[in-house]
């Protein structure tokens, strides 16, 4: 499991830590750390490039530390200054190694083209112009020395975090360094697991500096594949169909049968002991045809309450189902029962015009929108402020509603009131294809259907979802039929 704390959480445990510690002891394990990566990036150490573009901070000691050390090992370092202010200490180690130092400012022209021409050249850039300490958008000359380092060829490893994104949201406003690879120090930082912050950040290497003792619970938590390995359901000897759970689904129409089978697809292929599926005529037909292990029944529209099925463990309701009356008695039916439940797309829709329907509910009830039925369940909030801070909004829907809330795009993060947010590091852009959350709500299903809690269900499906869009055509596009099929590989990959 990979941790992220707040900035605020950060400095009250760095100030810990430093308190019996020698003075400048924790930026030297940070800069030797990163030292040690940027040296492993390059080809050869000796002989090559590397700028430095350095804030007015602490990030910017780091960077002037580990460039310290890289000329020190025979690299050509340039130091760009460009802040008002530079680390006194970090800035005499890079001179006593030969590295060298020019100011940029943000008025000067010519000072900007030297430092433009540095950046074009080099082999490496490290990016020390702010860290946490950064607040709002990069301001000049940071900004246009960000937009240079990614016109430039040159690798670029940003110290602590990318300059420009919001540590505690990832947000970003305006112009921001696009990471190869982010060197984070102590604990990841939220920023760096959720868009559109964790798009710039590249790959993450964690250095260690000592800080986990002081740290308290973290913000947010990203699985890796041993976490998911040690949540998902295995079959043991004494499992039967019913040990191992009845989902009910109530997906598709008539009009949308696709969901229908998409989402009964996911859930069989989670494990589940056996899908009860509900629905209409047609789509009942088309889900029998496609996988004839399923139960099917038809929904009696004079009496959609009592054709709902029984002796079921968990329901999916919502993908593709419609926003008419019948759908209304059968959404208050289904979380009238004591029993967990998956609400999706348009079973989301409708109760957002009913909030009490979840919100008064002692039974674990799980929503699963995009950003935009977000929206609908916050009035007030704009789809692009979700986008723009995912966790926040997902940690906000999860309080207003008392559930667990799986924030669908681009990263995925599950949030339940009191706990860590969960961010998912598999997702791809290849999920973005019609009916691939229908397969998520159904393998999702499964989960709970098994018995796992809404927040460890949300997590082993999100993660084996994306996992199933990267590996079912190797990166290739996908449709949402592909991912089904990819689902067993994606566990097997993680199951081993
Ligand atoms: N506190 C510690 O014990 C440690 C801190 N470390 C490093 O120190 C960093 C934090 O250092 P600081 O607290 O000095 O803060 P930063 O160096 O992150 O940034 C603060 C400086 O950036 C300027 N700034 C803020 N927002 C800006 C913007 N939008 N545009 C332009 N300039 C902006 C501020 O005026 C200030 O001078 C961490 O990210 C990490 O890299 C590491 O050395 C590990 C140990
Ligand atoms: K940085």
């Amino acid at each position: 499991m990979r941790y992220a704390h707040t900035v605020g959480t950060v400095r009250e445990a760095e100030g810990a830590l430093m308190a019996r510690l020698p003075d400048g002891a924790l930026m030297r394990r940070a800069a030797a750390g990163l030292a040690t990566v940027c040296a492993r990036v390059l080809p050869g150490v000796y002989g090559s490039r590397v700028v430095l573009l350095v804030g007015s901070g602490d990030n910017g000691g780091d960077a002037l530390y580990a460039g310290a050390a890289l000329a020190r090992r025979g690299a050509g370092v340039r130091a760009l200054l460009a802040g008002s202010r530079v680390h006194e200490g970090g800035l005499a180690a890079l001179r006593a190694a030969g590295g060298r130092a020019q100011e940029v400012s943000g008025a000067d022209a010519a000072a900007a083209d030297a430092a433009g021409a540095e950046i074009a050249a080099a082999d490496l850039i490290i990016d020390g112009l702010v860290g946490i300490g950064g607040t709002g958008g990069l301001r000049e000359p940071h900004a246009a020395l960000a937009d240079r380092a990614g016109a430039a060829g040159a690798t670029v490893v940003a110290v602590d975090l990318p300059s420009g994104i919001d540590a505690d949201t990832g947000a970003v406003d305006g112009p921001a360094v696009r990471a190869d690879i982010t060197v984070t120090f102590g604990t990841h930082k939220p920023g760096l697991f959720a868009a559109p912050g964790a798009e710039r950040a590249g790959v993450v290497e964690f250095v260690d500096i000592g800080l986990a003792p002081e740290l308290p619970e973290p913000r947010a938590q990203s699985p890796q594949a041993d976490d998911i390995a040690a949540l998902l359901p295995r079959p043991g000897a004494e499992s039967d169909k019913y040990r191992r759970g009845v989902l009910a689904v109530a997906s598709g129409s008539d009009r949308y049968r696709g969901a229908a089978v998409l989402c009964v697809g996911g859930a069989l292929r989670g494990g589940v002991g056996m899908v009860r599926y509900v629905g209409q005529e047609v789509a009942a037909a088309e889900v029998l045809n496609r996988w004839p292990e399923a139960v099917v029944s038809v929904l009696d529209p004079t009496d959609p309450a009592g054709s709902l099925p029984r002796r079921v463990a968990a329901w999916v309701v919502g993908p593709g189902r419609g926003l008419h009356p019948a759908a209304v008695v059968e959404l208050e039916t289904v979380l009238g029962a004591d029993l967990p439940v998956l609400l999706d797309a348009d079973a989301i829709t409708l109760l957002a015009k009913r909030p009490h329907l979840v919100s008064e509910r002692a039974a674990p009830t799980l929503l699963t929108p995009h950003a935009g039925e977000l929206a609908r369940l916050l009035p007030g909030t704009e789809r692009a402020d979700i986008e723009a801070r995912r966790l926040d909004h997902a940690a906000r829907a999860a309080d207003a509603y008392g559930c667990t809330v799986l924030l669908k795009g681009s990263t995925t993060v599950i949030a339940e009131p009191g706990r860590p947010a969960v961010v998912n590091p598999t997702g791809t852009p290849l999920l973005a294809t019609a009916g691939t959350g229908d397969v998520l709500a159904g393998f999702i299903g499964a989960l709970l259907a098994a018995g796992l809690p809404p927040r460890d269900a949300a997590t082993c499906g999100a993660y084996v979802h994306g996992l199933a869009a990267r590996l079912a055509h190797g990166g290739a596009a996908i449709s949402a039929s592909d991912l089904v099929d990819a689902v067993p590989a994606a566990l097997r990959a993680v199951l081993g």
